[in-house]
């Protein structure tokens, strides 16, 4: 029999307060493709979870440095080989510079392969007069403002979990069969400083160049870094799809969410007494936590209590998104509060929820400038009170989008219409994503 094969124990989940969750029409259906769920394979294994969790145990100590990337929202439509092979791409090119910035490794997670449900702030959207229930993630129900597509549908779920799986299948011939070979990924990143655009991260292109030929000659063996490790998560949004891939690891009768790797809790979700933390408190996968900049010192570390009680090393990540203007003042308070608490935690940088705005023209977006005072702030922050920034968590695609702002190709509010694509919140395209990168990399090393 199979690890991961055996059913799991019933859920507490089930008695708590629980937001965000879909208004299914049909119960009977959501039962049957719960039951239908639970008896597929896992997508993922306990003994790849357990590695995460000990990355993540070394981001903790500041001995690796973590990547988390993706779409704000992937989508059915864009479940497409080219697609995913963009992303992966650009995270790992990301990943190539982080890595020789901060000469550390870097944990390389993507929000890929189950990234289909969607918090949203309204339940209902308006257009010229018309009503629906809003989009909430190809695995609820469908973006075209139609009545029929409005309404969730379970059976979403099992496309979600089957598309989940092609990803995943992808991305492990990738990172598995020398496509993210570091010769390779080095050399898409020194076609990008070529751009006039980058100039000043020539000299960091040329530093790593000189490094590459310096292992070379030292008789590295460029073979062994053939394959990368590569994880995936999702915000555990939709109880009844994360609870039934749930599974015991038969060897040591623990319980995973073999739905991904690592799963995060979003800020409108987080109670420390609801269903979501409930959830998650009771898998042995490594977890996140999204806070925003209301939270207080007793919220976070109520929710060490529910989520790392025993303090355990990689078990728990914090995914700080407080705004720009907001995290210098409000993130020591927290860290002051963990550090006298004493259980160890992962500190993760997402620069992108707080920093939301609406253009004149009516598109959601962001500018990046804004995305890189809040990441500068939390460096800032960590290096003043000596704990350690353990990572960023950004949305990000490997197409030339114009989502955000700014950047080196200056998107304006009138580039906003060109190829403005995402279903949800603006993602960085190709190129401010590597910009970010070698920002980041920068201040690592500073
Ligand atoms: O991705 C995150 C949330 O779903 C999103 O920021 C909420 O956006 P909304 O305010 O458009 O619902
Ligand atoms: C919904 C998200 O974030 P948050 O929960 O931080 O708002 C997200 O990561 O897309
Ligand atoms: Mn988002």
């Amino acid at each position: 029999m199979n690890e991961l094969d055996a059913p799991r124990t019933p859920a507490s989940w089930r008695d708590r307060p629980a937001a965000q969750q879909p208004s299914y029409p049909d119960a009977d259906r959501l039962a049957e493709v719960a039951a239908d769920l639970r008896s597929r394979p896992p997508l993922v294994f306990a003994g790849e979870v357990d590695s995460l969790r000990q990355q993540m145990a070394k981001a903790e100590r500041g001995d690796a440095f973590v990547l988390m990337g993706g779409d704000c929202a992937e989508s059915f439509r864009d479940n497409t080989a080219t697609n995913i092979r963009l992303k992966l791409q650009t995270i790992l090119q990301m990943a190539a510079v982080l890595t020789y910035g901060a000469s550390t490794p870097v944990v390389k997670i993507g929000r890929m392969a189950g990234q289909y449900a969607k918090p949203r702030s309204a339940d209902t959207e308006t257009r010229d007069g018309i009503t629906l229930p809003s989009y909430r993630g190809d695995s609820v129900n469908g973006h075209p403002f139609t009545p029929e597509a409005r309404v969730p549908d379970p059976q979403r779920m099992l496309d979600a979990y089957l598309r989940a799986g092609t990803t995943l299948n992808l991305i492990r011939s990738f990172t598995m069969g020398g496509y993210a070979d570091l010769r390779e990924v080095h050399s898409w990143n020194r076609g990008f400083t070529a751009n006039p655009a980058y100039k000043r991260f020539e000299s960091f292109a040329e530093e790593i160049d000189r490094a590459m030929r310096f292992m070379a000659a030292a008789g590295v063996d460029f073979d062994a870094l053939r394959q990368v490790d590569f994880y995936a998560s999702h915000e555990a949004l939709l109880l009844e799809y994360e609870d039934a891939m749930t599974r015991e690891d038969s060897r040591s009768g623990r319980l995973y969410d073999t739905s991904a790797h690592m799963l995060w809790i979003g800020e409108r979700t987080r109670g420390a007494e609801d269903a979501h933390v409930a959830l998650l408190a009771g898998v042995h996968n490594p977890v996140g936590v999204k806070v925003g900049p209301t939270t207080t010192p007793e919220e976070l570390l109520s929710l060490i209590d529910h989520l790392n009680p025993h303090g355990e090393a990689g078990r728990l990540t914090v995914i700080t998104r407080m705004g720009a203007e907001r995290i210098r003042d409000v993130l020591p308070v927290l860290i002051e509060a963990v550090r006298a608490d004493g259980r160890p935690l992962t500190w993760v940088a997402d620069p992108m929820h707080g920093n939301t705005i609406t253009a004149e023209t009516g598109y959601k977006t962001r500018e990046f400038d804004t995305i890189m005072d809040e990441v500068r702030g939390f460096f800032e922050v960590h290096r003043c009170l000596g704990t350690v920034p353990g990572g960023i968590h950004v949305e990000l695609t490997g197409d030339d989008v114009t989502e955000v702002l700014g950047g080196g190709e200056h998107i304006d509010v009138e580039r906003l219409a060109e190829r403005y694509e995402t279903l949800v919140d603006p993602r960085l395209n190709h190129q401010q994503s590597l910009e970010i990168a070698f920002e980041v990399a920068e201040m690592l090393r500073g």
